[in-house]
């Protein structure tokens, strides 16, 4: 449990002064729910205030604050002209400019004759001195001026700078002392400060230096985060380690049986790949095994042939894929392999209910099923495997590490490869997978033709739909990929609704129409129609994003490609060259491309190559926007920036094996400390695997 001096940062953020409900709620957008997650809201900026004696010697440009007489209030006329009130003292005069305000308010407040203290930043219009919208105006014996320096802050619309300044501020207050969880040493040998001086100093920056991602206050908070995070993957992995596993080693005859159905050879890294996996199932200890292989690799097959491995020993094995889609469709591509290796297999997804699925389980828990094959739905309690010796997870960041050893728990000593198509750089990987064994699938099978990325504005439309016309009277088929609007399915809907209306208007009725509010058995009989080639066009949105596999397509049409991640562009391009014909890809922008949307969809003309894709991308956008969506599974990281802070990921990895290695239930006073570090930055799942956690 959550110990209790930490409860007041999880607090909810309306409990903070001037946070009511509205406020509140757009500091929860802004930040997050707590009192903590403002905490973790950094200045982006700070504001460094200089005091001037007098209105003559305030330089133009720089936040000043100073002392003055009001000599009168000047109403706005119109609605394009500001409010003014005209200001003296003995070196001349100077105007507070309020634009789109009615004043009433501000003549009771600085009522004409009166003393007031300003602070705002100096402008000079035709050689006069005036401060547009001061951050501090009030009379002079009213409460204290604004300090020299003020961290500025991300904004979200409705919630202005000052009261989310003073709710940070009264969260700081709440910040207890904490017992330092870092090395003392390392402390000491990089200059940083203990936890609680890092935060005051993060929200009182002094200069500069205090806001920098590589000055002292902010490494040392990145550094807690980053070892926060390394440190709950350890645990994992160390739980997994202390069950015991078993030794999986079949005779091969199912796996005979299925290369000889294969109408291809597996390629020399498929081979290497699954020579590295049954090594690891054949050791007594649990596999947990990152298989890795970029769009296309042919991930499918080793993921078979782990599965038999398996059954050839009498045990059973289950494929868990994201989507409903996505489990049929690997469903569909092992049936007839399975049916070779005399292996049965059956599908289990939410679609399933009543009696068939009813049957489906028992058959399961009796031992009649081999592999089953199917989404989350896997997880469900009363899904029960005889013996369940190994769990593919494919695609597994869309799930959670948690989730992954739920499915774990269901068998005794199971194995867990996860299969991942998304290139994640390389220091990113440690973030998601901690320091787990990776496959590559470094080489795609042969006969592959590079896939032609074209990049063009999206007024040439028409003529790209002409091409459309005769690629189709040449037996292609073609993806159509509608745009992606944020946040709105609604609206992404109703694009590539559009985009069908148009589309069947001028190719006819071989076109159809994907997208993820359709129900399961729609979208089923829509993906066969297009896999089958009873459908030449297949407008979409981005449900089709991962894994699908229909290698006849070879025209991939993306319309505003401008607003996809790289990672997602290349998953989305990846759909097309699966077979031996040559493809095509044709990137539509619509807005002139700004320079950095230019250079990434320029990387996507020069590459195919996913992991050189994700650098760039990493380098272009920082890693918080790689993948852009939430569910990537990729941490968010609040303080730290694996673009900048990656040399810090790679100690706190190695720190956080130490600290396991000495301290494995995290019992000493460090280790305790360390405790407290896992729930700050709400690792709580990662101690429940500690004694007494
Ligand atoms: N050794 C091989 N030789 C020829 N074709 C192969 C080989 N291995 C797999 N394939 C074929 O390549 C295609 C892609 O394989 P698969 O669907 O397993 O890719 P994947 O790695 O899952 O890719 P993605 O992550 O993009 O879905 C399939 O049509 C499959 O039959």
């Amino acid at each position: 449990m959550r110990p209790a001096i930490l409860f007041p940062l999880f607090a909810p953020v309306t409990s903070l002064p001037g946070l009511g409900p509205r406020l509140g709620k757009l500091a929860e957008k802004l930040a997050g729910p707590h009192v903590v997650d403002l905490l973790w809201h950094k200045p982006v900026g700070v504001v460094d205030r200089i005091q001037v004696p007098s209105i003559a010697e305030a330089p133009d440009g720089r936040h000043v604050v100073l002392t003055v007489r009001v000599d009168g209030h000047m109403p706005s006329l119109t609605p394009s002209r500001p409010y003014r009130i005209r200001c003296t003292d003995h070196t001349g005069s100077m105007d507070l400019v309020y634009f789109h305000i009615k004043g009433d308010w501000l003549e009771k407040k600085l009522p004409v004759g009166s003393k007031i203290t300003v602070s705002g930043k100096a402008e000079y219009y035709n050689n006069h001195l005036q401060i547009a919208h001061p951050d501090h105006a009030a009379p002079a014996d009213e409460g204290a001026p604004p300090s020299a320096t003020e961290p500025t802050y991300p904004l979200t619309g409705g919630l202005n700078p000052k009261p989310l300044r003073t709710a940070i501020q009264a969260a700081l207050t709440r910040a207890p002392q904490l017992p330092e969880w870092q090395d003392a040493a390392w402390l000491r040998a990089r200059d940083w400060p203990d936890w609680h001086s890092a935060l005051t100093r993060l929200h009182h920056p002094v200069d500069e230096a205090d806001i920098n991602p590589l000055g002292p206050v902010r490494q040392r908070l990145a550094f807690d985060e980053l070892l926060a995070n390394q440190l709950a993957l350890v645990l994992v992995r160390a739980q997994q380690r202390k069950l015991s596993g078993r030794v999986t080693q079949g005779d091969g005859r199912m796996r005979a049986a299925v290369a000889a159905a294969l109408p291809y050879r597996l390629t020399g890294a498929q081979e290497r790949s699954l020579a590295e996996i049954y090594a690891d199932m054949a050791e007594p200890s649990r596999m947990l095994r990152l298989l890795q292989g970029d769009v296309g690799s042919g991930k499918t097959i080793v993921a078979l042939m782990c599965m038999l491995n398996a059954v050839e020993t009498g045990a059973q094995a289950a494929l868990m894929a994201p989507t409903e889609i996505l489990a049929r469709q690997h469903a569909e591509t092992l049936a007839p392999l399975c049916q070779a290796a005399g292996v049965r297999m059956a599908v289990l997804t939410g679609r399933d209910k009543g009696k068939a699925r009813a049957a489906l389980l028992e058959r399961l828990a009796a031992g009649e099923i081999d592999i089953l094959v199917g989404t989350h739905a896997l997880f469900q309690e009363e899904v029960m495997f005889a013996d369940l010796a190994i769990a593919v997870i494919d695609e597994q960041h869309k799930f959670g590490v948690h989730q992954r050893l739920q499915l774990a728990a269901k068998g005794r000593g199971v194995d867990t490869l996860v299969m991942t198509a998304t290139p994640i750089p390389r220091t990113l990987t440690l973030t998601v997978y901690g320091d787990m064994d990776v496959s590559r699938l470094d080489e795609k099978p042969p006969g592959r033709q590079p896939v032609k990325t074209v990049v063009m504005h999206a007024d040439r439309l028409e003529e790209v739909a002409g091409g459309l016309s005769r690629a189709i009277a040449s037996g292609q088929r073609i993806y159509w990929v509608c745009p992606l609007v944020e946040e709105s399915e609604q609206v992404d809907l109703a694009a590539a609704t559009h985009r069908h209306a148009t589309l069947v208007e001028r190719l006819g009725d071989r076109v159809g129409l994907i997208h993820g509010k359709m129900k399961g058995p729609d979208k089923d009989k829509v993906m066969a129609d297009f896999a089958e080639g009873r459908l030449d066009v297949l407008v979409a949105t981005t449900v089709i994003e991962v894994g699908v596999n229909v290698p006849e397509a070879t025209i991939m049409v993306i319309e505003h490609a401008e607003r996809f991640g790289l990672a997602q562009l290349h998953q989305l391009r990846g759909r097309v060259g699966r077979g031996t014909g040559a493809s095509t890809c044709l990137l539509l922008y619509y807005q002139p491309l700004g320079e950095v949307a230019r250079q990434r969809l320029q990387v996507m003309k020069d590459t195919e190559d996913g992991f050189i894709i994700a650098e760039k991308d990493l380098e272009l956008r920082g890693a918080g926007e790689m993948l852009g969506t939430k569910q990537s599974g990729i941490p968010e990281f609040r303080l730290a920036d694996i673009a900048v802070h990656g040399e810090l990921l790679a100690v706190a990895r190695d720190d956080a094996k130490l600290i396991i290695t000495r301290d494995p239930e995290l019992e000493t006073e460090r280790g305790k400390a360390l405790r407290t570090l896992l729930y700050l930055f709400e690792r709580d799942a990662a101690v429940k695997y500690l004694r007494s956690g």
